[in-house]
């Protein structure tokens, strides 16, 4: 299978996890990015069936307007029951790096409000240490050297992402060669950096199920 489709799979298992649970006053939380996306046109098919989404970007609130599901500022709705998304990278205990989209900051309020995070993502997203991908960082524009000689003291290869400019007007610093042994600490420590709005570790927070597609179906995991 190609990994477009397999990004396919995981986000009608993805539905099929949600369906059975929507009832006409539910609203989701829905994330970010090329897997996402192919939630969210699936999901217009049920749009009928739950009362909207918040969204963790502009393009994503866009998208799920354009299928006509009404999108809500997350100040009016307090909780959602699903946060549904992808990943850049994913290990055994859920925890993954975000952000390849910049949208890590209001991906990662959103699932700070939901009481289940759904996962979605290919199996080359699946790894043993988190780290080969690039770990972004949003930071203040004004922090930005700062932050990024504060990144090379960790152990990171910090290097701007040229002409991005979040949803909140912030500033993406990617760290490369840096390999993550203890990604709750590392989470911690980062966001501990002043001028750092969040870094794309979402590990305190990790993921309650992912669903994982490769060339023999949909997994269903839980945290190790
Ligand atoms: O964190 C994200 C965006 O900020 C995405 O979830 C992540 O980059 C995965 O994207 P894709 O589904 O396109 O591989």
């Amino acid at each position: 299978m190609t990994q477009d489709e397999l990004k396919d799979a995981v986000a009608a298992a993805a539905i099929d996890e949600i369906a059975p649970h929507l009832e006409r006053d539910t609203i989701l939380g829905i994330g970010t990015g090329s897997t996402a996306n192919r939630f969210i046109d699936r999901l217009a098919r049920l749009r009928d069936d739950f009362m909207g989404a918040v969204a963790s970007s502009e393009a994503s609130a866009e998208r799920l307007r354009g299928h006509g599901i009404e999108v809500f500022e997350l100040n009016s709705v307090g909780t959602v029951p699903y946060y549904i998304d992808g990943a850049d990278e994913v290990n055994a205990h859920l925890h993954m790096i975000k952000g390849g989209g910049a949208a890590l900051t209001r991906e990662k309020i959103v699932a700070a409000c939901a009481e289940r995070f759904i996962c979605i993502a290919d199996a080359s997203k699946r790894v043993e240490r988190l780290g080969d991908f690039p770990l972004p960082v949003e930071v203040i524009p004004m922090a930005r050297s700062y932050v990024a000689r504060e990144l090379v003291k960790l152990g990171a290869d910090p290097v701007y992402r040229e002409g991005v400019i979040t949803d909140n007007g912030n500033r993406i610093l990617d760290c490369f060669e840096f390999m993550i042994d203890d990604p709750v600490a590392m989470e911690a420590r980062i966001n501990a950096i002043v001028g750092v709005v969040t870094n794309g570790l979402f590990a305190a927070r990790g993921a309650d199920v992912l669903l994982l597609g490769s060339d023999t179906g949909v997994e269903r995991l839980t945290p190790a």
